[in-house]
């Protein structure tokens, strides 16, 4: 049984900090494990220009323990009103790293996403042209298609015929929870991948409803059935490049989750790699891990994969189950059986 392994320093390409009180706590969370993340801008209000993005990352840095190694890679959230020369520069100077599309009102805090994208091809056009990526919450919001469904009717209404309007463009899938998007990703060539969280690889729609409704399992997209489980865990363990991860750790507070209307996302970045470590040896596959943690993600975005390495070793993982932040207290993500991998310190 391998009790031990190295790899480059892992990445997270898709990440909620928040901010304030809420960022203070978590930040560590991930600079302990990852050399870089990409930030998503769904703060209130959302993070729309260079200038929003300078100062929320000088907020991000302040939240980074000395010396620790990590990198806050930005975004702006993409608005019907985004100037596409700031988006230029913002990419040109290294500043950002992304865009991100959210369908209005598809998630939390998605209000401001875009409603009309003939309102946003000035933006695509520069980004096509510039090389920089569209991160996309791919979920459509019609009331009238199943929440379960959402995922692929976007990629046939929403996705497919802007990539044939927008060639070029070039997009992340983010966290995809189908075989249906898997089965896209695949398919799209070099422009196109998709990131996989640690928690849909180990959750099914069963563990939020069977047997009581888990609010610290709910999330968006939300889990689906088993065979689409199955078909993240082949997509992520197969080394392919468009396939890397992006956690999704999304923290909100107790009070929010467990409530008669609780928010989605789930709190994983203390835990990922650990999860991570128990799925790809259950599959057979760690010597795929890091490709899918540490490899692929860099090759998309055209970064070099970090220098500095991570040692992952047998044990159980010394996680607490919950962590004090000032916006009240945080639930961990409990896979709900024991995890038996830990980053060495
Ligand atoms: N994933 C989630 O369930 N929630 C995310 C938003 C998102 O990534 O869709 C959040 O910001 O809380
Ligand atoms: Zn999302
Ligand atoms: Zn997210």
């Amino acid at each position: 049984m391998t009790e031990t392994l190295t790899l480059r320093r892992p990445d997270d390409w898709h990440l909620h900090l928040r901010d304030g009180e809420m960022m203070t706590a978590v930040t560590p969370h991930s600079a302990r494990d990852f050399g870089r993340a990409i930030i998503m801008p769904n703060l209130v209000p959302p993070v729309v220009t260079a200038a929003d993005a300078e100062a929320y990352r000088a907020r991000i840095l302040q939240a980074v323990p000395k010396g620790a190694d990590f990198t806050p890679l930005m975004t702006l959230y993409l608005t019907e009103t985004t100037d596409p020369a700031d988006v230029r520069r913002a990419a040109e100077t290294g500043l950002i790293a992304a865009l991100k599309l959210y369908p209005a009102g598809a998630t939390t805090n998605s209000d401001s996403g875009v409603r009309d994208f003939d309102r946003v091809m000035p933006v695509l056009e520069t980004m096509a042209e510039i090389g920089l990526p569209l991160c996309v919450h791919g979920e459509v919001t019609d009331p009238a298609v199943d929440i379960f469904d959402r995922e692929a009717v976007f990629i046939d209404r929403v996705l497919d015929p802007l990539r044939a309007r927008m060639p070029g463009l070039r997009v992340v899938m983010e966290h995809v929870t189908t075989a249906d998007g898997v089965a896209y990703a695949r398919a799209g060539g070099p422009d196109l991948a998709a990131t996989i969280t640690a928690h849909h690889l180990v959750i099914n729609r069963n563990h939020i409803l069977a047997g009581g409704i888990r609010p610290h399992y709910y999330c968006l997209p939300v889990a689906k059935r088993e065979t689409h489980r199955l078909a993240l865990v082949e997509a992520a363990t197969s080394g392919e490049a468009c396939f890397f991860l992006g956690t999704d750790s999304a923290p909100h507070p107790d009070g929010a989750k467990e409530s008669a209307c609780g928010c989605a996302g789930c709190f994983t970045a203390p835990v990922t790699l650990p999860l991570l470590a128990h799925v790809f040896e259950t599959a057979g596959a760690l010597d795929r891990l890091e490709a899918f943690a540490s490899l692929n993600g860099p090759g998309f975005y055209r970064m070099a994969p970090n220098e500095a390495r991570i040692t992952l070793e047998r044990g159980a993982p010394d996680v607490p189950a919950s962590i004090d932040t000032g916006a009240g207290p945080l639930t961990v993500f409990d896979p709900g059986f024991p995890l038996d991998w830990r980053v060495r310190a």
